[in-house]
């Protein structure tokens, strides 16, 4: 380490309102207070099923850039994991769908979603480094983990129905896997120019507002 420390931990002090924006938003508040209107649920299914097969190709130029820039073979390891993950999301979204009578074959991208998924397409450029992705990626990740997580704790009232889908990202395991994230994501950041950190700490910024406006897309709000 070059004593640059833990620079999440600083970007999480930092950056705290906006964090706490994506990842305590009124929808997921409402899951976890159990007022939630189910067609809002619906939207963000269908919605996030669209994002999610964006995701496969985003992780995948990832893969691409850690097998170029780095010589740490675990973090191949993760991120081959990660997508291995992805493939039984799809699969889950496809189920949970059919349950919830959504057709995800006719659904139109909303505008958030379109918007989010060019800003991840933007990020697969192979002349993005590999700093720059895997911060984006550690944070795309972090905040669906706290987000559900936080619907599982004790003296929530999620309903019943919705469990299963706030198990899939806020589980110990996913939890796991995100501190994995983050450890890599630190390693890459503490060995950075001041130049590719500020990048990163913009790419967080960005990553947060779109999850921000993908909840607020998902409750109707736009
Ligand atoms: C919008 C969004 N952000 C994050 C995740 C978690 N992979 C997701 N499925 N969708």
């Amino acid at each position: 380490m070059d004593g640059k420390g833990d620079i999440i931990a600083t970007w999480m002090k930092k950056h705290r309102l906006i964090y706490t924006g994506a990842t305590r938003h009124p929808f997921i508040l409402n899951i976890r207070d159990g007022s939630i209107d189910i067609s809002s649920f619906k939207r963000w299914l269908a919605q996030d099923y669209i994002f999610v097969r964006a995701f496969v190709p985003f992780v995948a130029s990832i893969l691409v850039k850690a097998w170029k820039e780095t010589d740490d073979s675990s973090d191949i390891d993760l991120i081959l994991g990660g997508m291995a993950a992805l493939n039984d999301e799809i699969e889950w979204f496809k189920k949970e769908a059919s349950k919830w009578g959504v057709a995800l074959n006719s659904v139109v991208p909303h505008k958030a979603n379109v918007d989010y998924c060019r800003f991840l397409e933007s990020l697969m450029n192979p002349d993005v480094e590999y700093t720059l992705a895997i911060t984006a990626f550690w944070a795309i990740e972090t905040v669906y983990q706290e987000s559900f997580a936080h619907c599982l704790e004790d003296g929530s009232r999620t309903p019943e129905e919705l469990k299963e889908t706030c198990q899939r990202w806020g589980n110990e395991g996913f939890g796991q896997y995100c501190c994995s994230l983050k450890n890599i994501t630190n390693r890459c950041l503490e060995k950075a120019s001041d130049d590719v950190l500020s990048k990163a700490e913009v790419i967080l910024i960005r990553i947060l507002e779109h999850e921000v406006e993908f909840w607020n897309m998902s409750r109707g709000a736009i």
